[in-house]
């Protein structure tokens, strides 16, 4: 695999004072799809940004497909599509010329045939002739999305694609991703989402105060940090957890009628078997049981955890 973005020492404060990233190395392959995970104000935007020129960094080095993103701008951004948070096509011009004009801008040769499949791809053919100002928002959404593809980049970056878009929308979004990735382009987006993240993404990254703290493989990130818990349906509803199972970390739920166990499924003795031998022993019956392994979601707000007064540092 070859990296198409490579990131290095990236550091951002701006004028305020405030240090928004600092110290960032990333390195992304061709064709992946990676996300880009953290809370509010985590730096996300920033870093996005950067990449696509429109923050100026204060320290590191970005290449884009071998390109120097500071001394090559021009080639290095042309390879780059960005659909950005917010909405600023207030535009009286139509949704063709608009497109049109976002291809030209890159210094690509028209392409008319590209151009009216790429807004057919987007159900935007038949608005083709309307005025941008007079779309709904998540039409507009979708001019955002074909004005990033109109100069047929290999990186496209979405800043939270999805954030207040229809299931329609975000349905159809999802369906071009995987099509773009079929392509060969290069997708990083920023998601609140995390269950898209978890759908979608090859690699995670998750950012937090500006620093990236782990780029991970998505699978290998649930394998690595996951836990498991295991829930017994109790015959009879407990008022306590017996002294005997006191070797087990356990919890009484459902008002006495669930046994919950969380344990590392990657451990050796994850102490199940034995668990559940010791509660045959002492005659604690159960009727049911089910095990649920933690999502991305779980894993992540373990990570970006802010500590409050009295608590340790976040991991
Ligand atoms: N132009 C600016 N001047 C000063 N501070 C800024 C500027 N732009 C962003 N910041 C600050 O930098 C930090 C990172 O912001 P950024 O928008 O990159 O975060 P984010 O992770 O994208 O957040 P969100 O999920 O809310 O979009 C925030 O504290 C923000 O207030």
């Amino acid at each position: 695999m070859t990296a198409v973005l490579e990131i290095s020492g990236l550091g951002k404060t701006y004028k305020s004072g405030h240090r928004a990233l600092a110290g960032v190395d990333l390195s992304i392959e061709k064709g992946e799809i990676f996300a880009l995970l953290g809370p509010n104000g985590a730096g996300k935007t920033t870093l996005i940004s950067i990449v696509c020129g429109i923050v100026t960094p204060s320290e590191g080095r970005v290449t884009v497909g071998g390109h120097d993103h500071a001394r090559d701008y021009r080639a290095a951004r042309s390879m780059i599509g960005l659909v950005p948070q917010e909405l600023h096509t207030d535009s009286f011009e139509t949704v063709m010329a608009t497109v049109t004009f976002s291809r030209g801008l890159f210094g690509k040769p028209r392409d008319p045939a590209f151009i009216e499949q790429l807004l057919k791809d987007l159900s935007l053919w038949d608005k083709r002739g309307s005025k941008i100002m007079e779309l709904s928002g998540g039409m507009k959404r979708r001019v955002m999305i074909a004005k990033a593809l109109s100069h047929e980049p290999e990186i496209l970056f979405l800043d939270e694609p999805t954030a207040g878009v229809d299931v329609e929308l975000r349905r159809d979004m999802w369906n071009m991703v995987r099509g773009l990735r079929e392509r060969g382009v290069t997708i990083i987006l920023t998601t609140h989402y995390i269950e898209e993240a978890e759908e979608m993404a090859d690699r995670v990254g998750v950012i937090t105060r500006g620093k990236l703290i782990l780029v991970e493989e998505k699978n290998a990130l649930i394998k690595k940090l996951g836990r498991k818990t295991l829930t017994l349906n109790l015959a009879e509803p407990l008022d306590a957890i017996p002294a005997e199972l006191g070797d087990w970390t356990l919890e009484l739920a459902g008002e006495g009628h669930e046994l919950v166990y969380e344990f590392d499924s990657q451990a050796e003795a994850t102490g199940v078997p034995s668990l559940l031998r010791r509660m045959t022993d002492i005659g604690i019956a159960f009727k049911d049981l089910h095990t649920r392994q933690s999502s991305l979601e779980d894993i992540f707000v373990g990570l970006v955890h802010e500590p409050k007064d009295g608590e340790g540092a976040a991991t």
